[in-house]
């Protein structure tokens, strides 16, 4: 084998807690995870010929040396395992950038689980997860796919059953925000209202989608949505399109909302895409192998 393909699927938060800040500037955070269907491609490319990663991607927004994510993978593993040899990264993307979709880490994952299969490493999931969270505190579940409940930084993982084929409206508003401020500019002892994680989880278990859209919390909103007006109101227009729940993802600032049917979903598309370009019509993801 000399190529191999991946998709490197979203992911958005159905909530997000945090609960304290660890002395290392990290937080823990309690959050259910949740795969969509909106993806990235990535083709691995193996070259015993030279040692070097080369990042190819026509995404102007992305870094194309080590400063890509993806790149950092390969290094990672190239380093941790004393592997000489190169590889060609090639990034066609779909999911907007710093937008609070795990856009690069899910590239992160895709390299760690495609140089994996290539270069037959033999590395079990965990062993993978263990690399991952090096990269990034969202890798490990994008390495792990499906729904989760995220606690630790967002490493440690538990499969949950996910919503499946729900169907779902991204919308990014042309802002862009960096994780690490928003974590920063957050005020724990100013949070109001927190999620009830187990009674999303048990909603999601039901199948109860009125439940888990009314229930949704994400703390990141209070510092993300403060700066940006234009969140609320994509919430709020969400809801007039008829969501049955809507709100921010990770810290932002792409808005998601939840629809009962596919018709419900194209008239919210329809109508949003036309007061903001980088809007999605996805669907939830929540089975088979990552790259299927
Ligand atoms: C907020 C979330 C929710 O899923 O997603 P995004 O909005 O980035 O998609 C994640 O917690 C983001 O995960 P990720 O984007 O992988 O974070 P990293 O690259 O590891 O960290 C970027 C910065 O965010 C802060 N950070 C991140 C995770 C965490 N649990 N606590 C933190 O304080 C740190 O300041 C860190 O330097
Ligand atoms: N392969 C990559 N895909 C997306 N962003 C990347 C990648 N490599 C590096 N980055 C940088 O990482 C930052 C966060 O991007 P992203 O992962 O899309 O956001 P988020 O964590 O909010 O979902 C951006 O500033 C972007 O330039």
């Amino acid at each position: 084998m000399s190529r191999i393909q991946l998709k490197s699927r979203a992911k958005i938060n159905l909530s997000l807690d945090v609960l304290g800040k660890r002395s290392d500037g990290y937080h823990e955070v309690e959050m259910i995870m949740q795969q969509v269907n909106l993806y990235d491609t990535i083709t691995l490319v193996d070259r015993r010929d030279r040692e070097t990663i080369e990042i190819i991607t026509d995404c102007e927004y992305i870094p194309k040396n080590n400063g890509n994510i993806a790149y950092k993978a390969a290094a990672l593993i190239k380093e941790t395992l004393n592997i000489p040899w190169g590889i060609d990264i090639m990034i066609e993307k779909h999911i907007p950038v710093a937008a609070g979709l795990a856009g690069g880490s899910s590239n992160a994952a895709a390299v760690l689980v495609g140089l994996n299969k290539l270069w037959q490493l033999k590395l079990t999931t965990e062993d993978l997860m263990r690399l991952g969270v090096k990269i990034g505190a969202d890798v490990p579940f994008c390495i792990m796919g499906n729904a989760a409940v995220a606690e630790g930084i967002g490493e440690k993982l538990t499969a949950v059953k996910g919503l499946e084929n729900i169907w779902m409206v991204l919308a990014k508003p042309s802002i862009s925000v960096s994780t690490a401020e928003v974590y920063t500019q957050l005020d724990l002892s100013k949070i109001e209202k927190r999620p009830d994680t187990q009674k999303l989880l048990k909603a999601m278990e039901l199948g109860e989608l009125y439940t888990l859209s009314q229930n949704m919390v994400n703390v990141l909103e209070t510092v993300t949505e403060k700066k940006y007006p234009i969140i609320r109101q994509l919430k709020k227009k969400m809801i007039e399109y008829h969501a049955v729940g809507s709100m921010m993802s990770g810290s932002g600032p792409t808005v998601f909302g939840i629809f009962k049917t596919y018709e419900k979903a194209k008239a919210a598309y329809r109508n949003l895409k036309i007061i903001n370009k980088q809007t999605y019509m996805v669907q939830s993801y929540s089975k088979g192998n990552r790259d299927e």
